[in-house]
């Protein structure tokens, strides 16, 4: 059993359902996903509705590809969020950091160890694996990493594992690469976009009764 409580991110919530099974079974993280090629993509107002229904205590989580300023104003102006989750450049990650004074998590697309980053100039980094050459969009593929290669590595900063997680196996993805955080978004679904409230709450259970390794 692992002896830190690890932190959990419920990605591309899109409906009162699966942000409800969120808060019913203790998730950190709600993700909310604002590129329009994403089967869980919502606009600013849907993600306001759903924004003002999150309780205190969990952290809403933008997530934005590519952004320029002006899709980051509509939104921001429209929604509360608490971290912006970037898929983009480290400069521009942290030009955004700074512009818009709310933490970002920046997206590593990881294929080898070459990959995995000495340093972070960001508040998290989001470790998952490069998307596949036909995909639509740079994340939520179902794709896991090989997480042998985390096995051992333990970064000075804050980290995120994500890629092909689910119930069944996020467990040995926590025991295997000692991953303090996880993130998922197509393994809790019926449907993509639609969150499967018993595969959120064994997620979340199974997440944090690993036993690290
Ligand atoms: O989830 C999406 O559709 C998505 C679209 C565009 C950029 C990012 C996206 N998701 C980002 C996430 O943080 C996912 O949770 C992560 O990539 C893991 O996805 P999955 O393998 O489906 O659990």
């Amino acid at each position: 059993m692992s002896s830190v409580r690890t932190g959990v991110k419920i990605c591309g919530i899109t409906e009162e359902a699966g942000l409800e099974a969120c808060m019913k079974y203790g998730a950190d993280w709600v993700g909310f996903v604002f590129f329009e090629r994403s089967p869980r993509y919502i606009n600013a107002l849907r993600a306001k509705v759903l924004a003002a229904q999150v309780t205190d205590g969990i952290k809403k989580v933008g997530l934005f590809v590519r952004p320029d300023d002006a899709d980051l104003e509509r939104v921001l102006g429209q929604v509360d969020l608490d971290i912006l989750q970037l898929y983009t450049t480290p400069e521009r990650a942290v030009q955004i950091q700074d512009k818009f004074g709310l933490p970002v998590w920046l997206s590593i697309p990881v294929a080898s160890q070459a990959d995995l980053p000495q340093q972070s100039i960001v508040e998290r980094l989001v470790i998952e694996p490069k998307p596949p050459v036909n995909a639509t969009r740079p994340g939520g593929n179902a794709q896991r990493l090989n997480w042998d290669m985390l096995h051992g590595w333990k970064p000075a900063y804050l980290w995120m594992l994500a890629g092909g997680l689910n119930p069944e196996n996020v467990g040995q993805a926590v025991a295997t690469t000692g991953a303090a955080a996880v993130d998922v978004s197509s393994g809790v679904e019926t449907a993509p976009g639609i969150k499967n409230p018993d595969a959120i709450a064994r997620f979340i259970h199974n997440a944090r009764t690993s036993a690290v390794g």
